[in-house]
């Protein structure tokens, strides 16, 4: 399976940034043989229709999913339960499902029980994205260079396996397996709790008083500015990740609450031995980041949200 097509029939359910992103990263490089696009907005259907994104586009992902050898879910993942429960009686026997959401054991949990037996559930979540909605938001080039982390269930059959990996390989993603738990764990840190902070930060900023908030809004130096773009991601999206990654979060949330207990501390005694020394600690595994990264092609080793916006 080095060239040609990988699925003969994908349907994608749900056609934003990260529908639309798989779309075109797969068109373009001709993996698949047609795509089905599901979704309930009727104007995400229309303009993925205009920019030329499936093959055949409806409201029902239960139809879209008829024949399809490839189901993608690409909604916020608060509504998987119920796309789950609705497309299995439509799926057909051998074909694999995943979906791209951003917190696993949850989904798995929502998911597992409405897969009927001889279809290949394997979730997955590419590290890749913007804070940006809608199917004008994809792009082709978007796994290139990125992590897809697969978390495959106990007893998950090798040839779906294989023929998935292969799939988001040719997108240009670094595949890797992960036990769902761990996965949350690790997200929490690295991504969940980065939102919640600009999240919280955009919002003490905007609580102050009328013209201290307009300046803030003027004098927006960089550090607030890059918060603003992490805290304009997509409120859906990230109250689902937060109601269904909780006791991870949460236990994240506890262990910074602590480190930031320490620094309040450390400047209100005046220590600057222990500010600085955090501080030269960070600037390295800043340059470790970035080090790492640039073993990898583009869009890694740049600043901004890696993806080159
Ligand atoms: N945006 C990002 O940076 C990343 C997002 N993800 C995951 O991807 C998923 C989708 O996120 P985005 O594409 O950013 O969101 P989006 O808001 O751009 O697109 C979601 C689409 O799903 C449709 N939709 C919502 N509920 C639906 C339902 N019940 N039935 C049918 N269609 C429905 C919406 O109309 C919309 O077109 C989420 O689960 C998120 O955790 C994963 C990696 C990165
Ligand atoms: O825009 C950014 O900086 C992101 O962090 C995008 C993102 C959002 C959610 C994910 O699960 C993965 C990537």
């Amino acid at each position: 399976m080095t060239d040609g097509i990988v699925f003969e029939r994908m349907a994608l359910i749900g056609i934003g940034n990260l529908g639309s992103s798989i779309a075109r990263a797969v068109r373009e490089r001709g993996l698949v043989g047609t795509i089905a696009v599901a979704d309930f907005s009727d104007r995400a259907l229309a303009r993925a229709a205009e920019l030329g994104l499936g093959d055949s586009y409806d409201e029902s992902p239960a139809e879209a999913v008829k024949d399809a050898d490839l189901v993608v879910i690409c909604t916020p993942i608060g509504t998987y339960g119920a796309i789950a429960e609705g497309i299995a009686p439509h799926l057909k026997p051998g074909a694999v499902l995943t979906d791209v959401g951003s917190v696993k054991q949850a989904v798995i949990s929502a998911v597992q029980p409405h897969v009927p037996d001889g279809v290949h559930f394997i979730p997955g979540h590419p590290i890749a994205g913007t804070e940006k909605s809608g199917p004008d938001a994809g792009s082709g080039a978007l796994f290139e260079g990125r992590f897809w982390i697969l978390t495959p269930l106990e007893g998950t059959a090798p040839e779906p396996l294989a023929r998935l990996e292969t799939l988001w390989t040719r997108c240009g993603a670094l595949v890797e397996e992960l036990p769902a738990a761990y996965h949350d764990k690790v997200l929490a840190v690295t991504s969940h709790l980065p939102h919640l902070i600009a999240y919280t930060i955009v919002g003490t900023a905007f609580d102050l008083e009328e013209q201290e908030q307009r300046d803030v809004i003027r004098f927006s130096a960089g550090g607030f500015r890059d918060f603003t773009r992490i805290a304009g991601s997509n409120p859906i999206m990230w109250r689902d990740i937060f109601l269904n990654n909780r006791e991870a979060v949460l236990e994240m949330l506890q262990r910074f609450s602590e480190d930031l207990s320490y620094l309040q501390r450390a400047i209100r005694w005046g220590e600057g031995d222990k500010l600085q020394e955090l501080f030269t600690k960070t600037r390295e595994i800043r340059r470790g980041v970035i080090e790492a990264n640039q073993a990898r092609p583009f869009p890694y080793g740049t600043s901004g949200n890696g993806n080159g916006k």
